[in-house]
């Protein structure tokens, strides 16, 4: 069992933006306060039920999806393991970590946030569980620097069942190698990432230093921040031996966030096909996923000769296998279910999300999509309507799926050329 004193490990002064949040004023002890809003004060909010203060920490309503995905997961993991011990390494207020012990029913959660003010926030949210459930204690409070409280836990041997990265910025990939060693085999780790500037291209020596992916601009950059934190992580992970897959991965626009859930296996490298160089040609609108041992020989079949080659962008390497297991949503949807989350009246998008999800997941579907105005300005007509294009694509046999990245774009595998054909059709061209 750990023995930390969290008065003894002091942050470290990295990562100081935490640390810049205006103050709001906190509350003292506040209820949990389950299907009622009408008791809260004007300071403490609910998120699915549950009442809790976010004092001065860093604290964002929009990122309620990607901790419904968090306690989905975790109580998946409890269900078919019997067992749940939750390491949630950026606690801020320790929302995640209350809903941890509340909804997926972790045996115990360290909640650890570098910022040490954040100390009596926390302590009043966790509070709450043993005032619900008279229960003992299953929680502990730390404010150690993340990769200390992680190392601290690998060499204690106290490993966990899922770690929960939720950092700024590309920082999550400065955790990744202690977490992994933290973690269970076959535990799960839940990483985050706000860098939109990478996925962007913006600054491809940043993301080479940060995710080890030479990054430049593509249509569909967001699908690309995910990739390169996956990238990232299998990388991270083959350094020690390990082998992580990705169980589903999460683009909002809001923020943005990139977010993944990694199963961590041992293992060797990814498969040569789920790990290398993606190149999409600026003439044509084509992409395709090269390996290593191909990059000298890329060429466009648009274009044969060599003096257009500065049409063919290429980034990597990442991870260019599939983005979720169908499989593992389905489970997260029959879970939600469960839980009145999804269905009639349940009143969120995580319904949609997770259908979106289960479709981006056909296995026929290649990475990437593909942004209907860029096909309309290709095929020079108005931008075609998603179900139409959608259905003249299965029509003709294709594959064809709505990405829950971008609302404007489809997967599939058709080629550039048949979609501006086939949106051509539509138009009567
Ligand atoms: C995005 S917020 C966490 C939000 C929280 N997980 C939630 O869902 O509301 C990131 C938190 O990480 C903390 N933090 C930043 N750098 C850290 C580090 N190196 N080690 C531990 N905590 C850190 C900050 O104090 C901040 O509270």
């Amino acid at each position: 069992m750990l023995s930390l004193n969290p008065k003894t490990l002091s942050p470290s002064p990295f990562n100081l933006r935490s640390f810049l949040i205006p103050k709001k004023p906190s509350i003292s002890s506040p209820s949990l306060c389950v299907n009622s809003t009408t008791c809260c004060q004007p300071n403490q909010i609910t998120e699915r039920g549950i009442l809790f203060d976010t004092g001065d920490t860093f604290f964002r309503h929009e990122s309620a999806t990607g901790r419904d995905l968090a306690v989905l997961s975790a109580a998946l993991y409890k269900q078919s393991k019997g067992q749940l011990r939750v390491l949630d390494a950026m606690c801020g207020c320790g929302i995640r970590s209350l809903r941890y012990l509340v909804e997926s029913k972790a045996d115990f959660v360290l909640a650890n946030d570098a910022n040490e003010s954040h100390r009596r926030v926390i302590l009043d949210n966790l509070a709450q569980v043993e005032r619900l459930e008279g229960e003992k204690k299953r929680w502990v409070v730390t404010h150690c620097e993340a990769n200390r409280i992680l190392t601290d836990c690998y060499l204690q041997r106290d490993y966990f069942d899922y770690i929960d990265l939720d950092s700024f910025g590309s920082d999550s990939s400065f955790f990744l190698r202690a977490a992994f060693s933290s973690l269970k085999l076959d535990g799960l780790v839940y990483v985050t990432s706000t860098d939109g500037y990478s996925s962007g291209g913006h600054r491809p020596f940043h993301s080479l230093s940060a995710f080890g992916a030479y990054v430049r601009p593509m249509p569909y950059a967001n699908e690309l921040g995910l990739r390169i934190l996956i990238g990232g992580a299998v990388r991270e992970a083959s350094v020690l031996g390990y082998r992580v897959t990705p169980l589903f991965s999460y683009y909002s626009y809001h923020g943005p966030v990139f977010r993944g859930l990694l199963r961590m296996n041992r293992g060797k490298l990814p498969e040569k096909r789920d790990y290398g160089f993606i190149c999409y040609c600026n003439r044509c609108g084509n992409s395709q996923a090269v390996s290593w041992d191909e990059l000298g020989q890329i060429r466009c079949p648009c274009n044969n000769s060599t003096k257009d080659a500065a049409s063919l962008v290429v980034s990597g390497p990442l991870w260019t296998g599939p983005l979720h297991s169908g499989a593992y949503i389905m489970e997260m949807l029959n879970l939600a279910e469960q839980w009145g989350w999804v269905g009639k009246d349940a009143g969120t998008g995580l319904e949609k999300l997770l259908k979106r999800m289960l479709e981006e997941s056909d296995p026929r579907l290649p990475f990437g999509y593909i942004k209907l105005d860029e096909v309309a300005s290709r095929a020079q007509t108005n931008t075609p309507s998603i179900s139409t294009i959608m259905s003249s694509l299965h029509k003709e046999g294709y594959a064809a799926s709505r990405s829950h990245i971008a609302h404007n774009a489809i997967k599939t595998d058709c080629p550039m050329a048949g979609c501006i054909r086939i949106t051509k059709k539509i138009h009567g061209c």
